[in-house]
């Protein structure tokens, strides 16, 4: 392929677990090129110099916000994969945003398209059963808690319960060791384990009477997200502005 007609992308966080993946991925497609590679002590104004179009972002939630002000300053549009955005961090980027119209903003909590999937079938079911809970499941090395996929998933599911009537789930609880019943995320429960040899894994349980629903997805490798991932660095330029998870992209 011409080389001016290939995308120019660049990664931060490039020596990390997904990093890495993500590097491979682009390497080995042909309408991208992988023009810059930032880690923790590199420069990032060489995405400026290297005049990179779209940067992906897999690095940490405490310094997500830093990289991403740079990046839509400098009119240079984003794929963000870390987690760590509540609705006031989406407010304050969507601000940076305003000021550089043409620059758009993709970030979704999880990027395995299973996962994109799981949560849209977790909110269509949730107003079917008295109750639902969330199980998230990942490797011991990760900084957050709960995951920014299971966060999602129950506002989510917290949205559609309300938007349908149906009331809180039933909980008799009246003494509880303080954690033993999980966080409570818009007034889901969802509970959090670290387990070596996992990657990243989630479970939605939904219960009525006489019957209960499990709706899980499983992640085996850090492969499963660059699909999603680059689709977002195809799309990205196409949707000015901040896009929040995959799902638009998918059609769903
Ligand atoms: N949306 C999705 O689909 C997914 C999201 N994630 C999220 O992505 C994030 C990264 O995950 P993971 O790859 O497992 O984490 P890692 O810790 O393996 O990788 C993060 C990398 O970013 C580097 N880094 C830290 N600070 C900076 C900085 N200021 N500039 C550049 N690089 C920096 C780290 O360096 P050092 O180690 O030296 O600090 C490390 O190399 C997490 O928030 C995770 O939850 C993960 C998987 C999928
Ligand atoms: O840290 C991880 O590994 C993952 N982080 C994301 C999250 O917090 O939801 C996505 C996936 O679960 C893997």
């Amino acid at each position: 392929m011409d080389d001016r007609a290939r995308v120019r992308v660049g990664v931060l966080g490039a020596n990390g677990k997904v990093g890495k993946a993500i590097c491979d991925a682009v390497n080995a497609a042909a309408d991208l090129e992988l023009v810059a590679t930032v880690d923790q002590g590199d420069a990032i104004d060489s995405f400026v110099n290297s005049g990179t179009e779209v940067v992906v972002d897999f690095t940490h939630p405490d310094v997500v916000m830093d990289n991403l002000k740079f990046l839509v300053e400098n009119g240079i549009h984003a794929v963000v994969g870390t987690t760590g955005f509540d609705d006031a961090r989406l407010a304050t980027v969507t601000e940076w945003l305003d000021a550089s119209p043409g620059t758009g903003v993709l970030i979704a909590p999880n990027f395995a398209i299973g996962a994109v999937l799981l949560m849209r079938f977790s909110e269509q079911a949730a107003r079917f059963f008295d109750s639902v809970e969330v199980i998230e499941l990942h490797h011991p090395n990760k900084a957050d808690a709960p995951s920014g996929t299971a966060y999602r998933t129950a506002g989510l599911i917290a949205e559609a319960r309300a938007k349908a009537g149906v009331g809180k789930s039933p909980d008799a609880t009246t003494t509880e060791l303080e954690g033993a019943r999980g966080a409570d995320v818009d007034g889901v429960r969802v509970h959090s384990i670290r387990l070596a040899g996992l990657v990243a894994h989630q479970e939605v349980l939904l219960g009525t009477q006489g019957e209960t629903l499990t709706i899980r997805h499983d992640s085996m490798d850090r492969t499963s997200f660059a699909p999603g991932v680059l689709l977002g660095v195809r799309e990205i330029s196409t949707r000015p502005g901040l896009t929040v998870g995959l799902d638009p992209l998918l059609d769903l």
